[in-house]
C-alpha cells in the first residue's frame, strides 16, 4: 500500500454511514457552484470510496428544464484527475429533475420517485438525505420550507438522518443576517444546517488546532506577552473575472473578510476548547470562536485602509470600473487591510491585521504571527541585526509551516542571520490533498459540525463589520486606486507599520535547496 493510500484508508473505515443509503439533493444543480465544486466533490468522494454505487443517489433540482443526459454532458468538463470509466460510473448515479424553489408539490413530486428509488436499494434499510443548497441566499427561505413540508415532515420511520448544507452569504449585514437566520430558524433548528465557509475545509485551517493544542512549544508563548502582531492575508492575482455584478454590491470586506478571513483568525485566537476532536467538539470548538469574536469592538475607519484596482501599466488588464458589469463610478473595494483588537486578557494590544485583494501581485493565502525580539538580543549579539521570529503557515498555494529563526551563519564568521525551520507539505508527504469542499461534504455526511459556522459567530462578525460596511455603502468611504499587479495601496503598510508590524525586507531571502552565501572568515 502506498504513504497516499495508507492516509485515506483509516478515514474511509470510519465512516458509519456507508452501509445505509445517501440521497443527495442538489438545490440550484444548472448553476455555476454546483458545477465547478459540488458534483466535482461528489466526484472525488465516489471514486474515493466514500460514496457507494448502489447505495447512493444524486439529484439536481433546479428551474430549468433539461435532461439527464444533457446534465451529464454539462458536469463532465469538471471532474477532474479519475478515470473515463470512474467518470462514467458517478455519472450514471446524477439524475436532474426540474421544479420551482417555492412550489411544495414540485419538491413532492420529485420525492415520490426518489422514495421509490431509495427503497429499492434500501432492502427495508435505513435512508439518510442530504440537501445541499447551491443557490443564491433569497431561495433558502423558499426552496427551505418547500423542503420541510415536502420531504422532512413527512418522513417515514426508515429516514435516519436529514441535514442541509447552505452557503454563503448568509446576509449582507447584521440586519438582513439577522432576518435570513431567523427565518430559517423558524424552518430548522441548528443541528440540521451547516453552514459552509470553505476556509475551514482548506488542509492548513484544519491543521491549526493540532498544532497550537498538541505541540507544548506554541502554547506558552500565544499570548500579548510573546506575540507582537498577527497578520492574515489574501491576494489574488486576477480581478473579478466578469463577477463584477456580483462583486460590486458585495466587496471584499463582505466576500473574503468578514466570513473566511475572520474564521481562520477565530481559530488563531480563541482560547482551547474543552476538545478538539471527538464527542461534543464541534459546540466546544464553536464556543470558543464565539466568545473571541465577541471580544472584538467594531472596525474604526482609522484602522483601516480600503483600495481598488486600476489597470495595469502595460495595458493587459483593464480596472476595476472597467469590468462591464460594475459601475463607472463604483467606490466598492476590491482591496482592504483592517487591524481588529482583541479585548481579552490574552490578546489585549496585539494587532490582528487582516489583508485581502484582489488584482495583486500574487495568488496566496497565509497567517503570520509575528514574535517580539528575543529580550536583550541587541547588546547580546554586538548590535548585529536580530530579526523577529515568525511562524507562518501558508494556506495556498503549496501548503507550509515554517519558522522564520536566527541562526549563525554556517562558516567560520559569528553572525546570525535569519532561517527557516520548513515543513513544506509537498516535500514532506505524498498525499493527496483534497478540495476543501470534499472534505467538507464528508464531514456534513459524519456529521460533524465542528468546521461550519454556527449561527452566533456569524452575528459576532457581522456585529464587528456592519458599521464600517454602512459607511462605505454610503459612499463615505472612498477607495485609494492602486495599479492591477501590485501590493495594493502603500499606506496599507504604512498602517501595518504603525500599529507594530515589522516587515523584514532584505534581511532574509529563502533559498530552497541552495547553500546560502559565500562564507565569510
Ligand atoms: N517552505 C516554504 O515554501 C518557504 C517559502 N518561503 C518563501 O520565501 C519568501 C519570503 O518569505 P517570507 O519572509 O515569509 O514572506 P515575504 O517576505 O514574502 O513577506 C513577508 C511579509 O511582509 C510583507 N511585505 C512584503 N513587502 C513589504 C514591504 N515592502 N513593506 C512591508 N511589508 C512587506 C508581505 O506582505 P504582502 O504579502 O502583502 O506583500 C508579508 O506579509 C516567500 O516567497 C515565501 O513563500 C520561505 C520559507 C519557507
Ligand atoms: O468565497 C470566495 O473565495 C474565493 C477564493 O477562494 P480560494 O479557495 O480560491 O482561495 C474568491 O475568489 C471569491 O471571490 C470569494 O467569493
Amino acid at each position: 500500500m502506498s504513504n497516499r493510500e495508507s492516509m485515506l484508508v483509516p478515514e474511509a473505515t470510519e465512516c458509519d454511514y456507508l452501509p445505509d443509503v445517501l440521497t443527495i439533493f442538489v438545490v440550484g444543480a444548472s448553476g455555476d457552484l454546483a458545477k465547478k465544486k459540488t458534483y466535482p466533490s461528489l466526484f472525488d468522494l465516489h471514486r474515493h470510496g466514500f460514496l457507494i454505487s448502489d447505495k447512493t443517489i444524486i439529484c439536481g433540482y433546479a428551474r430549468s428544464p433539461k435532461s439527464d443526459e444533457d446534465f451529464r454532458d454539462q458536469l463532465m468538463p469538471y471532474l477532474k484527475d479519475g478515470t473515463e470509466e470512474e467518470k462514467k460510473e458517478f455519472l450514471d448515479l446524477c439524475i436532474y429533475r426540474k421544479g420551482a424553489y417555492d412550489s411544495t408539490d414540485d419538491v413532492a413530486s420529485v420525492f415520490e420517485e426518489l422514495k421509490e428509488k431509495e427503497a429499492e436499494l434500501g432492502e427495508g434499510g435505513k435512508v439518510n438525505r442530504l440537501f445541499y443548497f447551491a443557490i443564491p441566499p433569497t431561495v433558502f427561505v423558499p426552496i427551505g420550507k418547500s423542503i420541510k413540508e415536502a420531504v422532512i415532515d413527512r418522513a417515514g420511520e426508515s429516514v435516519g438522518w436529514s441535514r442541509l448544507i447552505v452557503e454563503k452569504p448568509f446576509g449582507k449585514d447584521s440586519e438582513s443576517f439577522q432576518e435570513l437566520s431567523s427565518d430559517m430558524k423558524a424552518l430548522y433548528s441548528e443541528d440540521y444546517i451547516y453552514r459552509i465557509d470553505h476556509y475551514l475545509g482548506k488542509e492548513m485551517v484544519q491543521n491549526l488546532l493540532i498544532l497550537r493544542f498538541s505541540n507544548a512549544i506554541f502554547e506558552p508563548l500565544w499570548n500579548r506577552n510573546h506575540v507582537k502582531s498577527v497578520t492574515i492575508t489574501f491576494k489574488e492575482n486576477f480581478g473579478t473575472k466578469g463577477r463584477g455584478g456580483y462583486f460590486d454590491s458585495y466587496g471584499i470586506i463582505r466576500d473574503v473578510i468578514q466570513n473566511h478571513l475572520l474564521q481562520v483568525m477565530s481559530l488563531v485566537a480563541m482560547e482551547p476548547p474543552v476538545k478538539v476532536t471527538g464527542e461534543g467538539s464541534a459546540n466546544y470548538i464553536r464556543d470558543e470562536k464565539v466568545k473571541v469574536l465577541n471580544c472584538i469592538d467594531p472596525v474604526k475607519l482609522e484602522d483601516c485602509v480600503l483600495g481598488q484596482y486600476l489597470a495595469a501599466p502595460d495595458g493587459s488588464e483593464v480596472a476595476y470600473t472597467e469590468d462591464d458589469t460594475v459601475p463607472d463610478d463604483s467606490v466598492t473595494p476590491t482591496f482592504a487591510t483592517i487591524v481588529l483588537w482583541i479585548k481579552n486578557p490574552r490578546w489585549d494590544g496585539v494587532p490582528f491585521i487582516i489583508k485581502a485583494g484582489k488584482a495583486l501581485n500574487e495568488r496566496k493565502a497565509d497567517i503570520r504571527v509575528q514574535f517580539k525580539n528575543a529580550p536583550g538580543s541587541g547588546n547580546l549579539f554586538d548590535g548585529q541585526t536580530i530579526t523577529e521570529n515568525e511562524l507562518v503557515m501558508r494556506l495556498q498555494p503549496d501548503e507550509a509551516v515554517y519558522i522564520k529563526t536566527n541562526v549563525k551563519k554556517p562558516g567560520l564568521a559569528t553572525k546570525p542571520i535569519m532561517s527557516e525551520l520548513d515543513l513544506s507539505y509537498k516535500e514532506r508527504y505524498d498525499v493527496e490533498l483534497f478540495d476543501a469542499y470534499t472534505r467538507l461534504i464528508l464531514e456534513v455526511i459524519r456529521g460533524r459540525q465542528a468546521t461550519f459556522v454556527r449561527d452566533d459567530e456569524l452575528k459576532a462578525s457581522w456585529d464587528i463589520f456592519t458599521p464600517l460596511l454602512h459607511q462605505i455603502d454610503d459612499g463615505k468611504v472612498n477607495p485609494i486606486l492602486y495599479e492591477y499587479g501590485s501590493r495594493g495601496p502603500p499606506e496599507s503598510d504604512q498602517l501595518t507599520e504603525r500599529v507594530g508590524y515589522h516587515y523584514h525586507g532584505g534581511n532574509y531571502t529563502w533559498e530552497k535547496n541552495e547553500t546560502i552565501g559565500e562564507q565569510e572568515i
